[in-house]
């Protein structure tokens, strides 16, 4: 029987009372490697923000005995800065914070394996180059490369392998697979539904409220599509999320 490692009870998460994210129930496994897929503005990345506890439940609860280091999370591209001037090793090390803290001295073995995590990704070479002066899919590896330093039980990737050039979505999904095979627990946002057939066992099809979770195949079902495209369609950006009844005014 899998053994659950994060469950979603009634999960509701709102922004300024509008529903992002509405009556999710179910359990991620221990080890399971599964895609969260859906249309845009689907909650994706807010459920994902919700596992790490970074915005709060308006109802229901995501529950887990995992603190923030146990967490490596790769954002959305978009919500990184990378006029920064950072170089690509420093980058990397910063995966080695949620262990050591922002402020102790870097040892000889996180450079060590910053730089063996550098080599790992295919940018031997890189680590005094400033991360603003990489392509896309080169900053993407360094992001891998500081993931792979950070050494966590459950990996949270946020649309890894949007705008990544083919090569580059490859060796990434090859880490994934690798993480995958060590045990650890992999989560990742995907619109490519191709990709999430031919890598991701498990999935979880999200409109807001949950359309579909369980093997990838049947998840996926052109039915189950339908359905998510059809609620996309009808989201009233407006809405407010609904009450449960004891919360509700008196008429
Ligand atoms: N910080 C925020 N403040 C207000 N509304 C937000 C915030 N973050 C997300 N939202 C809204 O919540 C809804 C879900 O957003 P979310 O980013 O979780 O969706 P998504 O499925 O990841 O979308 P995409 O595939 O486009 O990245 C959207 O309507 C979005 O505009």
């Amino acid at each position: 029987m899998s053994d659950p490692l994060i469950r979603f009870s009634n999960l509701t998460i709102a922004y300024d009372r509008h529903p992002a994210v509405h009556h999710v129930s179910g359990t991620i496994a221990r080890g399971s490697l599964t895609a969260i897929a859906g249309p845009n503005g689907a909650g994706k990345s807010t459920l994902l923000k919700a596992i790490m506890g970074e915005v709060r439940a308006a109802e229901g609860r995501v529950e887990h005995r995992l603190s923030r280091a146990d967490f490596g999370y790769l954002p959305q591209a978009a919500e990184i800065n990378r006029r920064f001037p950072i170089s690509v090793l420093d980058t990397v090390l910063m995966g080695a914070w949620p262990r050591s803290g922002a402020f102790r001295s870097i040892s000889r073995q996180d450079m060590q394996e910053a730089r063996r995590a550098l080599q790992t990704v295919g940018l031997e070479g890189f680590e005094t180059r400033s991360i603003g002066t990489l392509s896309a899919g080169q900053f993407q590896r360094v992001l891998f490369a500081r993931l792979l330093l950070q050494d966590a039980k459950v990996i949270l990737l946020d649309e890894p392998f949007t705008a990544i050039d083919a090569r580059t979505t490859r060796d990434l999904i090859e880490l994934v697979h690798h993480w995958h095979g060590d045990g650890r627990t992999v989560i990742a946002v995907l619109h490519d539904f191709d990709q999430v057939r031919a890598h991701f066992p498990q999935t979880l099809l999200l409109a807001r409220e949950l359309i579909s979770w369980g093997e990838t195949e049947e998840a996926l079902s052109p039915q189950n599509l339908l359905k998510a495209r059809a609620m996309a369609e009808a989201w009233d950006e407006q809405a407010e999320i609904c009450m449960p009844e004891r919360k509700r005014p008196a008429a």
